[in-house]
């Protein structure tokens, strides 16, 4: 059978390029930056005043004047208001423009203001305090987000503030979900009592929603005939197909045969590990790749976050997460011969160390129990007692 790591390379060994487009930036979240985001002036862009007060030239407190006429107010975004001697001040406002003539804000806590006078205790006072001084930040030109980053709330933010209304960014490759199955209904239907009601597609939708991607959803009926034309239709009009169910050794698991049927090189089909073991995986024309996870919700959601998503990370070109790494909080025993994928909660415990604890489950069609379950350690294959204080690899969702 292949193993984890065979999978994972087999997966790895196809990543593609679907090349940039422009989006507006404020569509950008999680998308990956094709181009640098540059500063288009200084930053700050002038000398910026930093506190609600006065401003004066520190050039008075050194010829011993402490009290100043207040010539003018000047608000945040006003054109600055010069002093004309050095007993004048300037009330000036948090995000003004220093004034030239002025050199020194003194904020309002350490003034007292009667009849159009301004008196300070010359103590302490620093020349140039509380000025965000023109340019220190970053200089016009100056790189602020690079081309592979991806982009995040605050580089959003920083594209608004240059002034980029739209963003050059890697193309999403286009995804469609298909689920599978004759006993699913609807969300807002009523299903018999022999039914349920489908919840893999509404799952890996919002995972792939939360990357930045929009992918379109299908069902397909247990029905070989009917399977093959929806597959062949989505392999002629996707780049990824991500199906759930009809993989297993089901009289009605069609899609294997569908794939065979159309041409899919079949890569692998079961990989040793709990959950997602008949997990099965193609490429169509060195083309389109085809993720058909196993039916059970928690295979879908493991398979999906460890290689879907691993593969789409290395496609962008973006770093793989670095591994983290948690303590077992309790002893734990799986004896069959596959890696085990423990589902798990993470705290910290106050020696600062990430703890993971075991949710206790049903097996993989326990799809209830991934509301409390917040990543998987990764438990080796070769051994089956696992020891309260022993460090795994986990595998965590956003
Ligand atoms: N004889 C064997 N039987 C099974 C094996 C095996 O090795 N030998 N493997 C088991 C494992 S492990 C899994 S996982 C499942 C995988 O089955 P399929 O991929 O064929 O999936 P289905 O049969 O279609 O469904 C399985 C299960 O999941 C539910 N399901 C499917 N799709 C959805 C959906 N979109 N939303 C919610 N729930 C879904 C479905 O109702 C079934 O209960 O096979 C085992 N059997
Ligand atoms: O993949 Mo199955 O998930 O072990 O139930
Ligand atoms: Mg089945």
């Amino acid at each position: 059978m292949t193993t984890v790591e065979q999978a994972e390379n087999l997966i790895l060994a196809r990543l593609r390029n679907y090349g940039d487009e422009s989006v507006p930036f404020d569509q950008a979240l999680g998308k990956v930056l094709a181009e640098d985001i540059k500063a288009d002036r200084d930053l700050p862009p002038f000398n910026r005043v930093t506190m609600d007060g006065i401003a004066i030239s520190f050039k008075a407190i050194k010829d011993g004047i402490n009290t100043f006429r207040i010539k003018a107010t000047q608000a945040a975004g006003d054109e600055p208001v010069e002093i004309d001697d050095l007993n004048g001040c300037i009330e000036i406002m948090t995000g003004a423009v220093l004034p030239a003539s002025a050199d020194t804000i003194i904020r309002y806590e350490d003034v007292e203001i009667k009849d159009g006078l301004a008196s300070i205790d010359a103590e302490g006072i620093k020349q140039g305090q509380n000025i965000h001084v023109q340019g220190i930040d970053k200089r016009l030109g100056e790189v602020l987000a690079s081309a592979g980053q991806l982009v995040t709330p605050a580089i959003i933010g920083v594209a608004a503030s240059v002034g980029k209304t739209h963003l050059l960014v890697k193309k999403m490759p286009k995804v469609v979900i298909i689920s599978s199955g004759d006993e699913l209904v609807d969300v807002h239907e009523m299903p018999s009592p022999y039914q349920i009601r489908k919840s893999n597609s509404y799952t890996v939708k919002a995972v792939l929603q939360q990357h930045g991607l929009q992918p379109n959803v299908l069902h397909i009926p247990d029905d070989p005939e009917v399977t093959k034309t929806q597959i062949q239709h989505c392999l002629q009009n996707y780049d990824v197909l991500l199906l759930s169910g009809g993989i297993s050794m089901g009289k009605f698991d069609y899609i294997p045969q569908a794939l065979d049927d159309l041409q899919v090189t079949k890569l692998f089909h079961k990989v040793a590990q709990r959950p997602g073991k008949p997990f099965w995986f193609g490429q169509y024309k060195d083309k389109v790749l085809v993720f058909a996870f196993p039916g059970n919700p928690v295979a879908t959601f493991m398979c999906l976050n460890r290689y879907f998503l691993t593969w789409l990370n290395a496609t962008l070109g973006l770093p793989q997460q670095l591994p983290v790494y948690a303590v077992l909080d309790s002893d734990f025993q799986f004896g069959p011969a596959l890696q085990y994928y423990l589902q798990v909660k993470l705290y910290s415990n106050t020696q600062g160390q990430l703890m993971a604890s075991p949710v206790e489950g049903n097996g993989s069609g326990d799809f209830a129990n991934l509301a409390d379950t917040e990543a998987f350690l990764e438990l080796p294959l070769e051994r089956s007692e696992f020891k309260q204080g022993e460090v795994f690899k986990v595998w965590r969702f956003v």
